[in-house]
């Protein structure tokens, strides 16, 4: 059933994005972007104001630097001059603020672990902490309270393997009966051997220099029930091998996610096609010796180096098409992954995003997000608002919901954009509700031009109220909102006067 748009929501001023909440960007001065920052960091001025060169750093001596124009930060150890960047920092410098004179590690991965600091601020970088002679009394080093918090979450997996003529099969034991395909990430470049298995909020490793060469694909099977996950790779040469290979860092460690370090392949422009006049759908190809699916709900961290510095972007990857079913051929879904990104002509990054050739690289990390499949079980009533490019984590919640929830009744999406031109895949959601009767989709827009016979405005009690309405009164609910910060911030107030509950609503936060 498609329900005609009406009015819609102002165009999203960002791209697609996930990640902690609460965060909002200020306006910068002009001549403060991105870009101005890259070119003073290549511009051979000292931003340190120590003539380059390196300092071990005390803690008495981080402290003392704690203004606005004396601001050193230490991240993971190292210490940086911030106050040539206090300008350009798109959070402002009261954020940044928070963290002068000190250790600022968790304050920044609370907002934003995937920016690429190192990169940004190598120009900046003042020293290493000093490690201090001995522990105090009573107070564990880093990596113990790393294993004591591992120990409190889910068991520790295992692995072990053996080998044939021509196969080498890995085999994790995880202890876990939930294990999916999307559980497992493997790498295999430069030497390298990466078996990420993900449990809960953890992360089971096996990194490992391999003995002898191997062939370029492999598969990943998951015996779910046992939860055991099988890796079988193949020779390049039938000899014996004496062992599986040398361990490389963080082999066969069991970590919180949140502590280890975003990790990228370099994924190949495959194909870029226009949706709508600022919005295109890229699809990118994995490297042949890497395995990794994107779980539904989860995003990925995109990687350009741009005039020298790495500068990283979140998204939310789609299916490539809304109606696959109906369209073939289509890729197979473990080796491409789709993007539907907004190309902003004044921004930095979607620019160069947009100027890649097809066959061109781009890096892209391993999957993180809090969303979890398990919101879905016995799920009857599914509500999607949307606004802007914040309808990309609805494509794959939207095909999994209607092909895998026995239980749902209805999928209603309100998309909320500013003019009609601005709809993303506006006829394929047309059809989707043409086609499945569960499906409602009403279209809201903020700027409508005279034709306009849909919804218009912006998000708000009366549109909310009209459309959230349950199947029955005791029907389970879930909503997923996404889309600019202030749309999303005001969703959920607007859902909670509504009175449903926190576990029946979930935000990706813009
Ligand atoms: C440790 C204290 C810090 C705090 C509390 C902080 C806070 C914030 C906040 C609130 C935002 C706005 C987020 C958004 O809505 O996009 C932001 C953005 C940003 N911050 Fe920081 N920040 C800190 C340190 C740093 C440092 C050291 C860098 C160094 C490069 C940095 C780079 C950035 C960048 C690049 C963005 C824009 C991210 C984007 O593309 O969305 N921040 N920060």
């Amino acid at each position: 059933m498609l329900n005609v748009p009406s009015q819609s929501f102002p165009a999203p001023s960002s791209q697609q994005r996930v990640a902690s909440g609460g965060r909002s960007k200020v306006p910068l001065k002009q001549g403060r972007s991105l870009m101005d920052w890259i070119r003073l960091t290549k511009s051979g001025k000292d931003l340190t104001g120590l003539k380059g060169r390196l300092f071990e750093v005390t803690e008495e001596e981080l402290v003392k630097h704690n203004k606005k124009d004396d601001c050193w930060i230490c991240i993971r150890g190292f210490v940086y001059n911030v106050s040539p960047y206090m300008e350009y920092h798109p959070g402002g410098e009261d954020e940044l603020m928070r963290a002068a004179g000190s250790d600022g590690t968790d304050l920044f991965d609370q907002v934003h672990r995937w920016v690429n600091y190192e990169s940004m601020l190598k120009e900046c970088l003042v020293g290493k902490m000093a490690v201090k002679p001995a522990i105090p009394k009573g107070m564990l080093p880093k990596s113990q309270v790393t294993d004591t918090r591992a120990r409190e979450g889910p068991i520790s997996p295992s692995y072990d393997w053996f080998q044939t003529d021509s196969l080498i099969t890995i085999i994790i034991y995880t202890k876990q009966k939930d294990m999916n395909l999307d559980s497992v990430i493997v790498d295999y470049q430069d030497d390298s051997f990466r078996a990420e298995t993900i449990i809960q909020d953890y992360s089971y490793l096996i990194h490992m220099e391999l003995f002898r060469e191997i062939q370029e694909d492999f598969s990943v099977r998951v015996v779910a029930n046992v939860g055991k996950i099988e890796i079988v790779l193949k020779k390049k040469e039938h000899t014996s091998w004496k062992c599986l290979g040398r361990a490389l860092e963080n082999h066969n460690s069991f970590t919180p996610r949140k502590d280890t370090a975003l990790y990228y392949r370099k994924c190949q422009l495959i194909s870029k096609e226009d949706v709508t006049h600022d919005t295109k759908l890229f699809c990118l190809m994995l490297p042949p010796s890497s395995y990794l699916q994107v779980p539904i709900g989860q995003h990925v961290y995109l990687k350009l180096t741009i005039a020298g510095t790495e500068i990283v972007k979140p998204y939310t990857p789609v299916s490539h098409s809304l109606l696959f079913k109906l369209m073939e051929p289509v890729l197979p879904n473990d080796k491409y992954i789709y993007f539907l990104i907004k190309i902003y002509p004044a921004g930095l990054f979607t620019p160069e995003l947009d100027h890649l050739q097809i066959g061109d690289f781009v890096s892209v990390s391993s999957p993180e997000g809090n969303f979890k499949i398990s919101q879905f079980q016995e799920l009857e009533d599914l509500f999607l608002l949307a606004a802007g490019t914040g309808f990309t984590p609805m494509v794959k919640i939207l095909n999994y919901a209607l092909t895998n929830i026995p239980s749902l009744r209805k999928v209603k999406l309100m998309f909320f954009n500013k003019t009609e031109d601005d709809i993303i895949w506006r006829s394929q959601l047309e059809n989707l509700a043409f086609k499945d009767k569960r499906c409602e989709v009403e279209f809201v827009l903020s700027a409508p031009t005279s034709g306009w016979n849909g919804k218009q405005g912006h998000i708000s009690p009366a549109l909310l109220s009209e459309f959230l309405k349950r199947s029955s009164d005791k029907s389970k609910v879930l909503i997923c909102i996404c889309g600019p910060t202030p749309f999303t911030e005001q969703g959920i107030r607007l859902l909670h006067d509504l009175n449903f509950s926190k576990d029946e609503i979930h935000s990706f936060t813009a």
